[in-house]
């Protein structure tokens, strides 16, 4: 069972929202001048990543009140009910078991009585079997070609993380050329099936309940195209794949069921990158990235679980998070990796954090007073410094930023990676500092400007500062350090959820659209006026009609 603890009655609550008057007008800064021990105090190593947390607001105090809310919280029951298999996915009546997935210590867990380690690691080994044959050119197409590209159709969970990870890892590329069809607008599956050929494709069909709609509309389109290519039905076994926790809808698309990689459903849509949703993953970088990325993962998870709260990071990304968002009253939360092949990290964590956390009935169903889940966004930088940084700097909102560079680069391109890094370093010491008036105005009086035109525009060039950041640095972004990375971030989640008193691992507020859709499509099939909805829907409506053809 899990905690069912109102976050906001605790006393930890009450000492930090009393200390928070006292801390807010306080400049980072100066908190660096007043403790030498600060960036020793509030960074964190693991393996080869180093967590620089001491650019936030916080002192001693409030990092020691943050752990004292975890724990009234009852922060340490919710992690064990996590790991031991407990039904804490209460709205679908599941456990919540990724992390048994990358269970490398092969201990058993078990799920209603039965340890599933031995079915993780047989679908792991038909994984490693399988893509060892793709990858050396022994499985052969239909015309005994060995494959050459992957095309992996699959949405939310079945397609973000895989293309995240592929992409963060592409320097980790095998021979096979990895394509990724999510959208139902044809557009995306045209756009991919003009660049291959029928003889040397693999279509992975990724999808957990195996009825979403886009995923099948997308597979059925495939069939047809490698039909209509040239292939036979008896071919198919040869070029699809599903990768599912459904086997009687697959056997029915008709794929073979040779072809198809399990997984349950403790496993959710937007944990799934370690399940046999990971397929593409290991096709793409190979099963032995593929299992050091897993290994990253346990390593953290280990951290997770057996670490005290003060150097536990997961616990403490998360709950600077609730700091910024429950007394800052911070709305979003940037991820901004200086690492252009991290370049789906935050959209991953989109779905990942929003997905999970974005919920305002709390766990006895009545709806919170108090803020949830972020909003995640951002862009590799530098580029959002060319964009959207301008905002961060002086605009209106408060962005708590997780800056993630990789001190070495897999592309040493003659100084380009000490350019990189120069603006990764400054960024967070600019948010930091900003830049007084007086600092301004001796610039401007520097560059010969009149007192006049100082005074004009000096204003304009001041920056508050005391923008809060974390600075991730890693080693190399390996696969291990990858797959700690995102372990991290899951479990920041986690915690963030077990705090807000949510349930983290549903996702209800998906279907509402989903069921409208369904009602509205038999009406956009006929030629008739519609008059059933709203009269901005109704008119929306009658004017695509009207213009469709
Ligand atoms: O893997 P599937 O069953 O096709 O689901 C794909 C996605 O669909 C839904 O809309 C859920 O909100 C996501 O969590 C899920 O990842």
């Amino acid at each position: 069972m899990l905690p069912n603890i109102d976050f906001t009655t605790t006393q930890a609550y009450q000492y930090l929202t009393d200390y928070f008057s006292e801390i807010e007008p306080q400049q980072l800064k100066d908190l660096f001048i007043s403790d030498s021990q600060r960036f020793s105090k509030f960074s964190i190593q693991f393996e080869d990543f180093l967590f620089d947390y001491s650019k936030n607001r916080v002192d001693d105090k409030v990092i020691a009140l943050l752990v004292q809310l975890a724990k009234e919280c009852r922060l340490n029951d919710a992690i064990e009910a996590m790991f031991n298999g407990e039904a804490i996915n209460v709205t679908e009546n599941r456990p919540v078991l990724h992390t048994t997935l990358r269970n490398q210590s092969n201990e058993p867990v078990y799920v209603e009585g039965k340890d599933v380690m031995p079915e993780v690691n047989a679908v792991l080994q038909q994984m490693k079997t399988f893509s060892e044959a793709v990858i050396s050119g022994e499985w052969k197409g239909y015309t005994g070609k060995p494959i050459t590209d992957v095309v992996n159709i699959g949405i939310g969970g079945s397609d973000l993380g895989p293309v995240m990870v592929t992409e963060a890892l592409k320097a980790y590329k095998t021979r096979l050329n990895l394509h990724f069809v999510s959208n139902v607008d044809g557009t995306h599956i045209a756009e991919t099936l003009r660049w291959v050929n029928a003889e040397t494709t693999l279509f992975l069909i990724a999808s957990k309940t195996f009825t979403t709609q886009e995923t099948m509309a997308n597979a059925h389109s495939a069939r047809q195209w490698f039909l209509d290519s040239g292939a036979q039905e008896a071919d198919i076994a040869k070029h699809f794949a599903a990768l599912s926790t459904n086997s009687a809808a697959v056997a029915k698309f008709g794929i073979d069921t040779q072809n198809m990689f399990v997984f349950w459903d403790w496993v959710g849509g937007r944990y799934s990158l370690w399940s046999a949703i990971g397929l593409s993953i290991a096709l793409g970088i190979g099963f032995d990235n593929f299992e050091h990325l897993l290994g990253g993962a346990h390593a953290m998870d280990q951290h997770f679980r057996n670490t005290d709260f003060e150097q536990n990071l997961p616990v403490i990304a998360a709950l600077l998070g609730i700091w910024y968002n429950n007394f800052f009253g911070a709305e979003s939360q940037a991820i901004l990796p200086y690492d252009q092949y991290m370049h789906r990290f935050a959209a991953y964590f989109q779905q990942g954090d929003m997905e999970s956390n974005g919920k305002y009935v709390d766990r006895n169903g009545e709806v919170v007073d108090y803020q949830t889940g972020p909003i995640i966004w951002g862009e590799p930088g530098t580029n959002g410094q060319h964009a959207f940084y301008q905002l961060i700097h002086q605009g209106t909102k408060l962005i708590p930023c997780d800056f993630i560079a990789p001190a070495q680069t897999h592309n040493p391109v003659g100084e380009h990676h000490t350019l990189l890094l120069s603006n990764f370093f400054a960024q967070t010491e600019a948010l930091m500092n900003g830049k007084t008036y007086e600092e301004a105005a001796a610039e401007l009086k520097a560059a010969g400007k009149s007192p006049e035109e100082i005074e004009k525009l000096a204003p304009f060039k001041v920056f508050e500062g005391n923008r809060p950041t974390n600075s991730i640095l890693a080693k190399k972004i390996t696969p291990r350090v990858l797959g700690s990375l995102v372990a991290m971030y899951e479990h920041k989640i986690f915690v963030q959820g077990i705090i807000w008193n949510i349930y983290s691992f549903d996702q209800w507020g998906v279907e509402l659209g989903k069921q409208l859709a369904g009602k509205i499509l038999p009406e956009l099939r006929t030629e008739d006026k519609i008059t059933s909805h709203d009269s901005s829907t109704n008119g929306l409506i009658n004017q695509y009609k009207a213009w469709r053809s």
